[in-house]
């Protein structure tokens, strides 16, 4: 006679695709093209790179193994229709491209925020990815993969944090290149938080008649920036 097993529940929900999450919260987003929308943030665990200046270092190791249908429960519950997908690297987990479009099919605005280090090709068509090319002073910018430029589509953004002024001439350089500002939703440059002021990298935007705009992190005017979870 042949014996089936129920597996357990919790061996259906090992099964369950998961991944490791660093924080959930709620927020006005503060940065991208959507800044000033309520959003919800889903933060994963682990990154790759080590940006010189990051602030969200504490997401390199902390977090809970999650499974998908419990994280989009989480999700609903604050009941807002825009959510961004970031870290750490949210892109090195194996399953958050099936989290992108599981959150597409929920009907959620989504927004991916990845450091461009891996491929965003397969990433679902209805997702807003939001690329940031990583300049010199960041010690990543070996790591900027050119092919995932040649993705970008016009809900795409594209995005430069800048250090220093050989950061902006080098950022500069790249958009000259190439026409992405025809290409992409928006090209962004923002400075390194508490490095380099917003004054100073505006005079250079005007100064040199760049067609991208100023970004900033807003959520750093609003609250602490040393804040977790804003
Ligand atoms: C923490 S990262 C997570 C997503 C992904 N790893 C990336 O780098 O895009 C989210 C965004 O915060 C930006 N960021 C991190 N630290 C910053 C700082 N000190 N000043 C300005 N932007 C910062 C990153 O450049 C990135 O665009
Ligand atoms: N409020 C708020 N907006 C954000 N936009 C992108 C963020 C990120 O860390 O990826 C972020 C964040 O950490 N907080
Ligand atoms: S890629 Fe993103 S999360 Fe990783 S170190 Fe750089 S800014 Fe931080
Ligand atoms: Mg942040």
């Amino acid at each position: 006679m042949t014996r089936t097993v129920d597996p357990s529940p919790s061996d259906a929900a090992r099964r369950e695709p998961a991944v490791v999450v660093n924080e959930i919260f709620w927020s006005i987003q503060g940065e991208s093209t959507f800044a000033g929308e309520p959003c919800v943030f889903v933060r994963l665990t682990g990154c790759d790179l080590r940006c010189r200046w990051c602030d969200t270092q504490y997401a390199f190791f902390e977090g809970e193994r999650m499974p998908l249908s419990r994280l989009l429960r989480e999700v609903e519950r604050f009941g807002c229709g825009l959510v961004e997908l970031t870290g750490g690297e949210p892109l090195l987990q194996r399953n958050s491209r099936l989290l992108l479009q599981q959150l597409c099919d929920a009907g959620y605005t989504v927004l991916l925020e990845t450091s461009g280090a891996h491929s965003i090709d397969g990433v679902d068509p209805r997702v807003h990815r939001i690329v940031d090319c990583k300049c010199p002073s960041s010690g990543e910018s070996a790591r900027n993969l050119s092919a995932n430029l040649d993705l970008l589509g016009p809900r795409d953004e594209l995005k430069f944090v800048i250090g220093t002024e050989a950061d902006y001439q080098w950022a500069r350089k790249r958009i000259d290149a190439a026409s992405w500002a025809k290409r992409v939703r928006a090209i962004h440059f923002s400075p390194v938080f508490g490095e380099l002021s917003l004054e100073t990298l505006a005079g250079w935007i005007l100064r040199d008649r760049l067609p991208v705009r100023l970004g900033f992190q807003l959520h750093k005017f609003i609250w602490d920036p040393n804040l977790r979870g804003v």
